[in-house]
């Protein structure tokens, strides 16, 4: 397995950038998804890494070798990538065996070793009963199992994945991430994921790559993008909660600042002592009628063992756990706490484009 590296890398489609200067390292073995709105850019960095599109500028290595860029270009036949779509892309006349048999075949492995591997992958991704299936007698979740087998059979040194649940209901989404999740384990496959679903990006992935208008805003472990997200967009793309505007009113002897939000003086953790916003997640406000700060509830939705409440204070949305149903229109009292603040001056408005872009 490979790392994979992107250098200032640009890509733009008639004179309009799909791609501004990305750079990232993605260690071998490791789980990266990238998530962003549509129009984002992140298929067009799968393509780049694949070798279906050159660069406008900047490098791509995987395994420490030059791809694309600085003056070359290794086709996508020869950079050992597997790759997987939402369409499946199987062939239709061929069965499931002859379908995962057929990139051995291509690197004319000789036949012992091919049914070998070919019977491993079968076995690994609980297709081996399926084998004499033609695609068409097959559901969505075992075509897609079909197409990650063909994939594993020639040891890529990286897998790339396009939206490959996609096509699937919500339940057989599930069962298929617990698919991915165990092939991941299993080969330590260096994995690059698009999907625009956050749940999935944040289940899946061992690092996700927030992407918009061309460009990563924050690449870093899931719990990190939800707990410290760098600025308004990655507040408002990942997790539940809001956006709030904040202002630093002082300092305690340790980390935390103490800032005006909502009117309220609030304690908060902050990379930056001069905060813009804060990022309010559900399980940061607690529900409590002795609270100063009033809110009006303008929904309650059963989630199974709590109540997700949306909350109006001070013409912002917020939005809260709590144990008891709430009616709406009532009046509770709430209290902030361990909220995150960051720096983004014109944060909203960024955001607002950033989704425009799409
Ligand atoms: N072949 C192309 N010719 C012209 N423009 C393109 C081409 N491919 C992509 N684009 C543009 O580049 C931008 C990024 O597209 P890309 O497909 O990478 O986005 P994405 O994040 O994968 O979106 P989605 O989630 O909708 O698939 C978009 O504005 C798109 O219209």
């Amino acid at each position: 397995m490979a790392e994979l590296s992107f250098s200032n890398l640009s890509k733009q489609f008639d004179g309009v950038a799909a791609l501004d200067s990305i750079n990232a390292q993605i260690t071998s073995g490791e789980f990266v998804a990238l998530l962003g709105p549509s129009g984002c850019g992140k298929t067009t960095l799968l393509r780049l890494t694949a070798g279906f599109e050159h660069p406008s500028a900047g490098e791509i290595q995987i395994g420490g070798h030059t791809v694309a860029g600085a003056g070359q270009f290794v086709p996508p036949e020869d950079r050992g990538v597997g790759i997987v779509f939402q369409s499946y892309a199987l062939w239709p006349h061929k069965s499931v065996y002859a379908n995962v048999a057929y990139p051995l075949e291509v690197r004319r492995v000789p036949r012992a070793e091919r049914q070998a591997r070919v019977a491993e992958a079968l076995s690994l991704t609980g297709l081996s009963d399926l084998a004499q299936r033609m695609p068409s007698q097959l559901s969505g979740g075992q075509r897609q199992r079909v197409a990650l087998a063909r994939c594993l059979v020639f040891d890529p040194r990286a897998v790339l994945l396009d939206e490959p649940l996609a096509n699937l209901d919500l339940a057989l989404r599930a069962s298929m991430q617990e698919v991915f999740s165990m092939f991941h384990r299993r080969t330590g496959a260096t994995m690059l994921y698009v999907t625009h679903d956050q749940g999935e990006a944040l289940a899946l992935a061992d690092r996700v790559a927030v992407m918009a208008a061309g460009r990563i805003r924050q690449f870093a472990a899931p719990e990190v993008l939800y707990r410290e997200p760098v600025d308004c967009f990655v507040a408002g793309f990942v997790g539940d909660g809001a956006v709030v505007s904040a202002r630093c009113t002082g300092q305690t002897d340790g980390a935390r600042l103490v800032l005006n939000v909502l009117g309220q003086e609030v304690l908060s953790r902050s990379a930056t002592p001069e905060p813009s916003h804060v990022s309010i997640r559900p399980e940061s406000i607690a529900i409590s009628e002795d609270a100063p700060l009033r809110a009006r509830v303008t929904g309650c939705t059963y989630l199974g063992g709590q109540f997700r409440l949306t909350l109006d204070t001070a013409g912002e949305t917020l939005v809260a756990f709590a144990r008891q149903r709430a009616r709406i229109g009532e009046t509770v009292g709430i209290r902030l706490q361990d909220l995150w603040a960051f720096r983004d001056p014109g944060g909203v408005i960024t955001m607002q484009r950033a989704l425009a872009h799409a």
